[in-house]
């Protein structure tokens, strides 16, 4: 029988906690925008298919894949359970912009490591396979940070906690809220994008980014739209990451001029996210950046809630 598992995608982040905050997102006409794996048991050695409207931008390899890499350190770690396995063959329908700041490499690792559980009759909790997800977005983006595939895996508002038996909790957020996601078309390297960020900050940024994160994360508890977005705003990466994105500035102001909440960029970019509580103003908002911030065909607007449910089963 094949089991397929579908995986969010994710805004990094989300403004004030660089590498330490990620939320799910899924659009409300009811599209998959995330990555589907499949999984079934197979004869003489590991698989992978790829598939979807994003498999061009894959290596061409599928040893090359993130995927691929997922089974062996899943079956590695059988091994060292002293569990024996059968071989699988895995199919990545990537339906996620490679380099896009909606986390589409947490997408497929995600999706395989919870389909690789599943097949194994979940040999792994939670926590350990939340630990194996972090281990190979590491090895992708080149430092290890859990804000996309803790909200992909989990769902929600995930905040990272220094516990390794934790790792992530997750944050009420504004179930009211609209995030319109606009993927401009570019592909920006998640690693390109850490490395032009400084490797220090001055006292009056970390005193804004203490400030802004703790202020927004009390706002998110209390339920305090007005607060929570007047202090959603990025003091570590945006100022460096914003001339990577051709027309954000301009967008930025824009939405604000339209009646956005706030906006900023979605992990590393190009895509940048807006939020609004009002469905009337997401499809305004939606209208102008479909006209204002897409740079290429391959580019898309969509309208989001928070994605409770994190990664699943899916027919
Ligand atoms: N299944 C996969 N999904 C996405 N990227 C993959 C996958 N397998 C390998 N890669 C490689 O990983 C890198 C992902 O780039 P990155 O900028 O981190 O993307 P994103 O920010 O969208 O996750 C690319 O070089 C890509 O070729
Ligand atoms: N915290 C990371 C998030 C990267 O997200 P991605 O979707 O661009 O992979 C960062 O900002 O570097």
């Amino acid at each position: 029988m094949t089991i397929k598992v579908f995986a969010p995608a994710s805004i990094g982040n989300v403004s004030v906690g660089f590498d330490l905050l990620g939320m799910a997102v899924q659009p409300v006409n009811g599209e998959l925008l995330g990555d589907v794996v499949a999984i079934e048991g197979c004869d003489g050695s590991n698989q992978l298919a790829m598939e979807g409207p994003f498999v061009d931008k894959l290596p061409n390899d599928p040893k090359d894949n993130i995927v691929f890499t997922c089974i062996e350190i899943f079956q590695q770690a059988l091994s060292e359970k002293g569990q024996e396995f059968d071989w699988v063959k895995l199919t990545l329908e990537k339906r996620m912009p490679v380099g896009s700041g909606l986390g589409s490499s947490a997408c497929s690792i995600v999706a395989a490591l919870v389909a690789l559980n599943q097949y194994y009759q979940k040999p792994f909790s939670e926590a350990q396979l939340l630990a194996m997800m972090g281990q190979m977005e590491a090895q992708i983006s080149g430092s290890l940070h859990y804000d996309n595939v803790a909200p992909c895996f989990l769902g929600g508002l995930q905040l990272m906690v220094n516990d390794k038996q934790i790792i992530s909790r997750e944050i009420p957020s504004f179930s009211q809220c609209y995030f319109v996601m606009a993927y401009s078309g570019i592909n920006v390297s998640t690693k390109a994008a850490r490395e032009v960020l400084p490797e220090q900050y001055d006292k009056a940024t970390a005193i804004a980014f203490g400030q802004n994160l703790a202020t927004f994360i009390d706002a998110c508890y209390r339920q305090d739209l007005p607060q929570a977005m007047s202090h959603l705003k990025d003091v570590l990466a945006e100022p460096y990451r914003s001339g990577l994105l051709p027309g954000f500035d301009v967008c930025r102001q824009g939405v604000a001029e339209l009646g956005a909440l706030a906006s900023g960029i979605s992990g590393s970019g190009p895509t940048m996210f807006v939020v609004t509580d009002d469905k009337e103003n997401a499809e305004q908002i939606q209208t102008f950046l479909q006209e204002n911030y897409l740079q290429s065909p391959a580019g898309f607007v969509y309208i989001c809630q928070t994605d409770v449910h994190g990664a699943r089963l899916v027919c």
